[in-house]
């Protein structure tokens, strides 16, 4: 089996030797943490492969790899690997894991309703205007006094996901709300964790003995009951002609399509969906403008060259627009660089080769696994001035105009790029210019340092803070 394997393994990238069973997930200690994908390329190049069990991943480094990788090629790298995990968790449905005509018909009907919901134009704004209206209220009454943002942002993010898959927002108090955001934390903690990768491995043992598992499935099941829920009284209310959120935009489709052979329109991949828009959509902006905040903590005066540009451009009683963003360069080039500096994807979600194809002049066979380091390309030194800073200079050119760059792919690149990512540019720059037009963000009293290492996870998130918001 040992030598079967090694000769499977003649003509992918190099990479550390593969054992049956394990593969050669033993060479990172089955983790893929930044520490051991540096060390991988160091050791074999921008592209290699690791072997998790018998199955190739091929690993992308650096910007010209994971562009090159992701996109000359991009509808054979499209795929989305189906494993023991992801068919428990999603069972090939919905539009974040799955494949083929289902993806591609779920994916294009994704963005089309979220586009007709106001995604990128006054429509969603709305929505986002208002939590951003609620968050600031939470923080007023505080009163300056030492807070932990974390819950707040967070609802205020999933808030506005609500309200355009369910047509309507949750409270900070309701019960429902933090048994859901539970759940998907729970299903969060779990991706990208040594358990995850040792569950795929050893399937068997995993289905009887991983707590971690069952959490992650009993998690799952919660959030689709509640979204059944959800469809249901859509369902009562009837509003099929004249949709208001995703989910009457859904059943409007699943009724237009009925009859049509091919249609992948129906309630499961419908619940899938929803599921995927939140879990896509949530975690991750929320973890940015956590991380935002603790920037504005270390970094006080870009907070306070912000707050100049604000007052210098917008009134007080201004209600923040996307649209603002092309009068205040600088605070647009902060948001850039917030996205850039807190990298909370590492690797995008693992993809798979849908037939042979070529990756930077490798032969690769159908189902090889690939999986590009995105982080590798918001700090790869050749594209990067000053990587490890935080520099929003990265996002101006000399007269100080906002400029974007090639080599930010935090939403990754090619047919899977995120498709939330103009939402998730508005929401940031909507709530956090709202935040720093309101308020001065300081460390509480007696804290000395502000720690900016992450904890490491599916994303990357902050640890633990507070921090006070003293009215302006
Ligand atoms: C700061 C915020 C966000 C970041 C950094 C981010 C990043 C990413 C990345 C790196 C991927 C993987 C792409 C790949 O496999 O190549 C992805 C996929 C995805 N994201 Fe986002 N995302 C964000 C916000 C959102 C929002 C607001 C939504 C929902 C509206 C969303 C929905 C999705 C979905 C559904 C996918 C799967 C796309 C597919 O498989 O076709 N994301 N995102």
């Amino acid at each position: 089996q040992f030598l079967k394997l090694q000769w499977k393994s003649r003509g992918f990238p190099p990479g550390p030797t593969p054992f049956p069973i394990v593969g050669s997930m033993w060479w990172v200690k089955f983790r893929t943490d930044h520490g051991s994908l540096r060390k991988m390329a160091k050791t074999y190049g921008n592209i290699c492969t690791l072997w998790l069990g018998h199955r190739p991943v091929v690993v992308l480094y650096g910007f010209q790899a994971v562009k090159d990788g992701l996109t000359t090629n991009s509808e054979d790298v499209s795929g989305r690997l189906q494993t023991f995990v992801f068919n428990k968790l999603a069972n090939g449905k919905g539009i974040l894991v799955s494949n083929g005509l289902i993806w591609k018909q779920q994916r294009h009907f994704g963005i089309g309703a979220l586009r007709k919901l106001g995604m990128g134009n006054k429509g969603m704004e709305r929505g986002i205007q208002t939590e951003a209206h609620y968050l600031v209220e939470f923080f007023r009454d505080k009163d300056g006094k030492a807070v932990d943002p974390s819950f707040p942002i967070v609802h205020a993010v999933s808030n506005v996901i609500c309200a355009v898959v369910f047509g309507h927002r949750f409270s900070l108090e309701d019960e429902t709300f933090r048994q859901l955001i539970e759940a998907y934390n729970a299903i969060v903690a779990f991706g990208n964790s040594r358990i995850y990768f040792i569950s795929e491995i050893f399937t068997w043992a995993a289905e009887r003995l991983s707590g971690s598992l069952q959490k992650a499935v009993f998690s799952r099941d919660f959030v689709c009951s509640f979204v059944r829920q959800e469809i249901k009284s859509h369902r009562e209310k009837g509003r099929i002609g004249e949709p208001e959120d995703f989910i009457d935009f859904y059943l409007d489709q699943i009724e237009k399509t009925k009859n049509i052979p091919n249609s992948t329109f129906d309630e499961d991949n419908m619940v899938q969906s929803v599921f995927d828009l939140f879990f896509g959509g949530t975690e991750t902006t929320a973890t940015t403008l956590r991380w935002a905040l603790l920037y504005m903590l270390a970094y006080p005066d870009i907070q306070e060259k912000v707050q100049k540009e604000l007052d210098a451009v917008l009134s007080p009683s201004h209600l923040i627009c996307y649209e603002d963003r092309k009068k205040l360069p600088y605070t647009n080039a902060v948001v850039h660089e917030i996205l850039r500096f807190s990298s909370i994807v590492l690797i995008t979600i693992p993809r798979e080769t849908v037939k042979d194809t070529t990756v930077l002049g490798y032969r690769l066979p159908k189902g090889t696994l690939i999986m590009a380091n995105i982080d590798s390309t918001l700090f790869d030194p050749d594209y990067w001035e000053t990587p490890h800073q935080f520099n929003p200079g990265h996002f101006l050119d000399k007269d100080g105009n906002f400029v974007t760059r090639e080599a930010f792919l935090a939403f990754s690149a090619g047919h899977r790029a995120c498709l939330g990512e103009v939402l998730a540019k508005m929401e940031l720059f909507i709530i956090f210019c709202r935040l720093l037009q309101t308020f001065k963000f300081t460390t509480p009293e007696g804290v000395k340092e502000v720690n900016t290492d992450f904890v490491f996870g599916s994303t990357m998130k902050p640890h633990p803070y507070k921090l006070c918001a003293v009215p302006r």
